[in-house]
């Protein structure tokens, strides 16, 4: 028998979304640094490669509203890694960290900074951002559009690389020059060369631009895609991407962000996750989901009766924030399909369309599960997205982690020291 092959994991610290059940008893804080201080611990008892902090730099709106399903609130990444460091060892730390509204010199330095300091674990997840409404938090406003906003992050790496590439391994400072579109820079960078050479590069976007900077820049992906058969398509795409840019497949890791729930049962473990779902989904919650597509009030429709026969008002907007949909009457048109083909409620069908969970089952299906994706070209690894903070990851490690383990299938320990390591990256040479 061949052994099969090493999966990747990594922690997601939950964030804007309604995934996460704060409403709960066991869900704790998502500021004080216990919160992520506990998930980090996990993670690193886990053996996973990394923790991962997203990012939303201005709090949703809906209906003028701070949107109530969002954490309200929540502190820096790099910082919280940064504290995290003195508390770890082994495990990377990934700041999602925009790079519309930032600039190279500045993020270069917190990011080589927090290299040094954790000892070679950082990691920048690089996002674009999505809308005006972010930049209005910023001196330039709006700013960018989709386009534009890709080629600024793409000349924002190449940038932060001659940054991080200017002192020589033996410790010299030379000048750094960079000119381009976006930036023009030059002088002296005051962080010595860091012990990854450079921080791990991570990248989120989607559309064709999104997965041509990822195959161009990035050492991870992070995607939605986490079917089986959607999975297999996205990673035959990018790994597709690749040779373009003189990369091999395993030069870039592909993790999707998916949902685990655990029952002592496959049959227990359905239940808990239908229950989970009932509470990430409330009544009022549907009503809100569908109230961002349709761009108008429908707090007068009964969340437990069929759907609207209104369409979405084309131009309405009554969310402010990452609420994103191309066409809204056809989208609204497949919801109201379903709706009609399963017989389903308003709840029932948003709880179909954002609360399935990707694997449910028992420690041995889950983990079965979770090698089936990778042996079959879906993921390279998984970023694990917990619907408690901090402790929803603790079961899947007790329980799941030691059959991947015993299979071969996941590291029993730590082999090296750094990010790089742990995703089998070489170190880059200087200016490489
Ligand atoms: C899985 C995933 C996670 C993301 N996480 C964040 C995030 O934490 N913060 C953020 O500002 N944008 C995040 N984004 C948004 C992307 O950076 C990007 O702005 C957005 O997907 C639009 O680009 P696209 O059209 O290429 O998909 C995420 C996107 C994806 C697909």
């Amino acid at each position: 028998m061949t052994a099969p092959r090493r999966m990747h994991l990594a922690a997601h610290f939950p964030g804007v979304n309604n995934t996460t059940v704060w409403s709960d008893p066991a869900s704790g804080s998502q500021v004080d640094f216990s919160s992520f201080h506990h998930l980090a611990r996990t993670a690193e008892r886990g053996r996973f490669d990394f923790f991962f902090l997203a990012e939303g730099l201005r709090l949703r709106e809906h209906k003028g509203r701070i949107h109530d399903l969002d954490v309200v609130g929540r502190p820096e990444s790099v910082t919280v890694l940064a504290a995290l460091a003195a508390v770890t060892e082994h495990v990377g730390l990934a700041a999602t960290v925009n790079a519309t509204f930032n600039e190279p010199y500045e993020l270069a330095r917190r990011l080589a900074s927090l290299d040094h300091l954790s000892g070679g674990r950082a990691a920048w997840n690089v996002v674009t951002s999505s809308d005006a409404f972010t930049g209005e938090n910023f001196r330039r406003g709006g700013f960018l559009d989709h386009a534009d906003r890709y080629t600024r992050a793409a000349e924002f790496v190449t940038a932060a690389r001659t940054l991080w590439d200017s002192w020589t391994p033996g410790g010299q400072a030379r000048p750094f020059v960079h000119r381009g579109r976006h930036f023009d820079i030059h002088g002296e960078f005051t962080v010595p060369r860091t012990p990854q050479g450079r921080p791990v590069i991570i990248q989120a976007g989607d559309s064709g631009q999104g997965r041509e900077f990822a195959a161009s820049t990035a050492d991870v992906v992070f995607t939605r895609h986490g079917t089986l058969e959607a999975g297999r398509a996205f990673y035959a795409d990018v790994k597709g991407r690749l040779a373009r840019y003189g990369r091999r497949p395993d030069d870039v890791k592909i993790m999707p962000g998916v949902t685990v729930v655990l029952g002592d049962t496959d049959a227990e473990a359905a239940e808990r996750a239908a229950g989970i779902r009932r509470r990430q989904v409330s009544g009022p919650t549907a009503i809100v989901f569908l109230e961002q597509l349709w761009g108008r009030d429908l707090s007068g429709y009964d969340p437990d009766g069929p759907f609207p026969d209104i369409d979405p008002e084309p131009a309405g907007e009554v969310s402010q924030g990452r609420v994103r949909h191309a066409d809204r009457l056809a989208t609204a048109a497949r919801w109201r399909a379903l709706a009609e083909e399963k017989g389903l409620s308003i709840r029932e069908t948003v709880i179909e369309l954002a609360a399935r969970h990707s694997f449910v089952g028992s420690p041995e299906t889950v983990a079965t599960a979770l090698e089936g994706f990778v042996a079959a070209g879906a993921a390279d690894g998984f970023i694990l997205v917990p619907h408690l903070t901090p402790g929803g990851l603790d079961d899947f490690v007790d329980r799941v982690v030691p059959l991947l383990q015993e299979r071969g299938s996941l590291r029993a320990e730590y082999e090296g020291t750094t990010l790089r390591d742990h995703l089998g990256l070489p170190r880059p040479a200087v200016g490489g």
